[in-house]
C-alpha cells in the first residue's frame, strides 16, 4: 500500500467496490423484513482486497450515497429513510466489518481459503449480524427471538457459501494482481 491513503488508485478502487455494492443489493431474494442480497459477498471482498483503510472508506462513500438519496440499497432503496430503516444495521455494520476483514488479511503470513473464510465470517457474517439484528430488534420492536429468526437464521447458509466464494475470489486476484493485496 502506497504512504499516501487517498491516492488516484486507491480512489478508483474504493468506488469500484462501492459500485459492485450498489448491484450486489440488486441481485436478490426479496424476504420480508431482510432480503437476501450479495451485498455480503461484496463486503467481503472489500475487505480482503482493499485491506482496512480503503475498504472501509469504500463503505462510508456507499453509505453516504445512500443518505444523500441514491437509490442503491437493496431493490433500489435509498435515504436516510432507508438507511435509517429495520435492515440499517446491516448497512451502517458494514465499514467496521470491512475494517476488521481488511485489518485481519493485512497481518496474515500467508492467505489460504481457510483463513480468508475465517476472517470474511468474523467480520462479515458475526459483526454484521450482531448489528443487524440488535437494530432490526430495536426498530421494528421485535422480540430478540423473532430478530434472530428474521434477521439471521434465513442467511447462515447462504453467507457462508458467500465467504468462501469471497476467499476463492480474493486469491484469484491476489495471484492475477499480486500488487493489489494489502499489507501491513
Ligand atoms: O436494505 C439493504 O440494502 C440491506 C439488506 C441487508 C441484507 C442482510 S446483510 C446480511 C444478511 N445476508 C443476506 O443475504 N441478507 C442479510
Amino acid at each position: 500500500m502506497s504512504k499516501r491513503v487517498l491516492n488516484v488508485r486507491n480512489m478508483v478502487l474504493a468506488a469500484m467496490f462501492a459500485a459492485l455494492l450498489a448491484i450486489g443489493g440488486q441481485i436478490r431474494i426479496p424476504l420480508e423484513p431482510v432480503p437476501i442480497t450479495l451485498q455480503t459477498l461484496v463486503v467481503m471482498l472489500t475487505g480482503s482486497i482493499l485491506g482496512a483503510q480503503i475498504g472501509a472508506i469504500s463503505m462510508m462513500v456507499f453509505i453516504l450515497l445512500v443518505a444523500f438519496g441514491a437509490p442503491i440499497l437493496s431493490g433500489g432503496a435509498g435515504g436516510l429513510g432507508a438507511l435509517l430503516g429495520p435492515t440499517g444495521g446491516y448497512v451502517l455494520s458494514w465499514p467496521l466489518a470491512v475494517w476488521v476483514i481488511g485489518w485481519l488479511t493485512e497481518r496474515a503470513q500467508q492467505l489460504r481459503v481457510w483463513n480468508l473464510t475465517l476472517y470474511h465470517l468474523l467480520g462479515g457474517v458475526l459483526l454484521v449480524y450482531a448489528a443487524g439484528v440488535t437494530w432490526l430488534a430495536y426498530v421494528a420492536g421485535l422480540g430478540w427471538k423473532v430478530a434472530v429468526l428474521q434477521g439471521a437464521l434465513p442467511f447462515i447458509a447462504g453467507d457462508v457459501v458467500k465467504a468462501v466464494v469471497a476467499s476463492i475470489v480474493t486469491l484469484g486476484v491476489i495471484r492475477a494482481y499480486p500488487a493489489i493485496r494489502p499489507r501491513k
